[in-house]
């Protein structure tokens, strides 16, 4: 088992630091693991100009598995376009054909209090985002800023999904939703977007293949509302790439903290890049005080869709489920009377749990 480790940036190196340490935890127990470091994002500009740099590549694809925390920060934000640690991210999803990027967004019944929700709207939530990761208006040619014809600057971006990558990536959900509650809901802007009514088309044509799966249809819009109305309705979510980022962020409030939401990003064979959904969080960088349980579960889900070792994945999960029964909390989840602990008094939490 090759796994690649790419600390990034802000919070990043704290948070997967923890994560390692249950990787270590693992290996100790007889896990045949072999882990590499290697730069990405604002720390690979820092070091080598490029912020998804050779020897990142060469590394992450050699590797089984890549275990990633997050990139960016202020300092990268006036870099050009091509420089910057975001691009690195999605150069490397795209590079290693990471189309599926799973996103499940489960309330830990400890945690209906930490949930800026009434508990009883959370209560019991396990929802399952999949977003498509390498297409859409994140990679749509033309792009950029130009003069327009009345001598005007004007920014654009072009929103692009081929027939071939919809259908891949609504196999793939329609299967997911046959392991869980058989409910699909794609998401999309068809009553504006011809690419987007174009994904309904050819999402309900893949529907043939899959009977058992009831599949509804919702527009974005209505989806962000209904997520924080009623977000138990929904069991799957398929979406593309720009609408899954952002539907994503909202459902992991419902979960407490974005800290608690981790991620899978999937090629054809399971060969998977994990991370926490969240970002550098430049504003708490450096403190020891990030939640680091988001980056913990994505390696849960490391050890369930590459490595299929669903024990593993159920002892990382068990484990985090036993520190927060027992209260302790980050700042981000605290409540008053639970123990609040920094980012490595939660990775201890969680090593002692294990
Ligand atoms: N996958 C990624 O690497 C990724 C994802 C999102 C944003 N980013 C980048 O991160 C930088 C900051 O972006 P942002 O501020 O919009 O989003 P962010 O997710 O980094 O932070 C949003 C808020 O959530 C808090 N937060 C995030 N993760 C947390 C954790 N583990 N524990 C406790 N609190 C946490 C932050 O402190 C902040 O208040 C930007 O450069 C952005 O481009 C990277
Ligand atoms: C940093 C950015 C490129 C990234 C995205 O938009 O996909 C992030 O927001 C995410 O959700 O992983
Ligand atoms: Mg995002």
């Amino acid at each position: 088992m090759k796994i690649a480790i790419l600390p990034g940036d802000g919070i990043g190196p704290e948070i997967v630091a923890q994560a390692v340490r249950v990787l270590e935890r693992l290996r100790a127990d007889g896990l045949p693991i072999e882990t590499d470091t290697a730069p990405l994002g604002g720390a690979a500009y820092d070091q080598y100009g490029d912020p998804y740099p050779e020897a990142t590549q060469k590394l992450v694809r050699a590797a089984d598995a890549v275990l990633l925390g997050a990139v960016g920060g202020p300092q990268y934000d006036t870099l050009p376009r091509d420089m910057r640690p975001e691009r690195g991210l999605l150069r490397i999803r795209k590079d290693l054909n990471l189309f599926a990027n799973l996103r499940p967004a489960v309330l830990y019944p400890e945690l209906a209090g930490a949930s800026t929700l009434k508990p009883e709207v959370v209560a019991g939530l396990d929802i399952m985002i999949v977003r498509e990761l390498t297409g859409d208006i994140y990679f749509g040619q033309p792009r950029g800023v130009h003069i327009n014809a009345a001598g005007e600057r004007e920014g654009f971006n072009t929103m692009r999904y081929s027939e071939s990558e919809i259908r891949r990536i609504a196999r793939v959900a329609f299967g997911i939703a046959q392991k869980r509650n058989r409910r699909l809901c794609s998401v999309d802007k068809a009553n504006v977007l011809e690419c987007t009514e174009f994904w309904k088309e050819i999402v309900s044509d893949e529907a043939r293949h899959f009977p058992d799966v009831e599949l509804s249809h919702m527009y974005v819009d209505n989806a962000a509302m209904q997520l924080v109305r009623n977000p138990k309705q929904f069991d799957v979510i398929v979406t593309g790439n720009i609408f899954g980022d952002i539907l994503s962020d909202e459902a992991s409030m419902l979960t407490g903290s974005i800290g608690m939401l981790p991620s899978a990003s999937l090629d054809e064979r399971n060969k998977g890049l994990y991370e926490p959904c969240h970002g550098s969080a430049p504003d708490i960088a450096g403190r020891n005080v990030a939640n680091p349980l988001a980056t913990i579960l994505s390696l849960a889900m490391m050890m369930r869709y590459t490595f299929g070792r669903e024990d593993l994945a159920r002892r990382i999960e068990s484990a985090v489920q036993a520190v927060l029964a027992r209260g302790v909390r980050t700042a981000d989840i605290y409540e008053p009377g639970s123990d609040k602990v920094s980012c490595s008094g939660m990775g201890d939490a969680v090593m002692a749990a294990l």
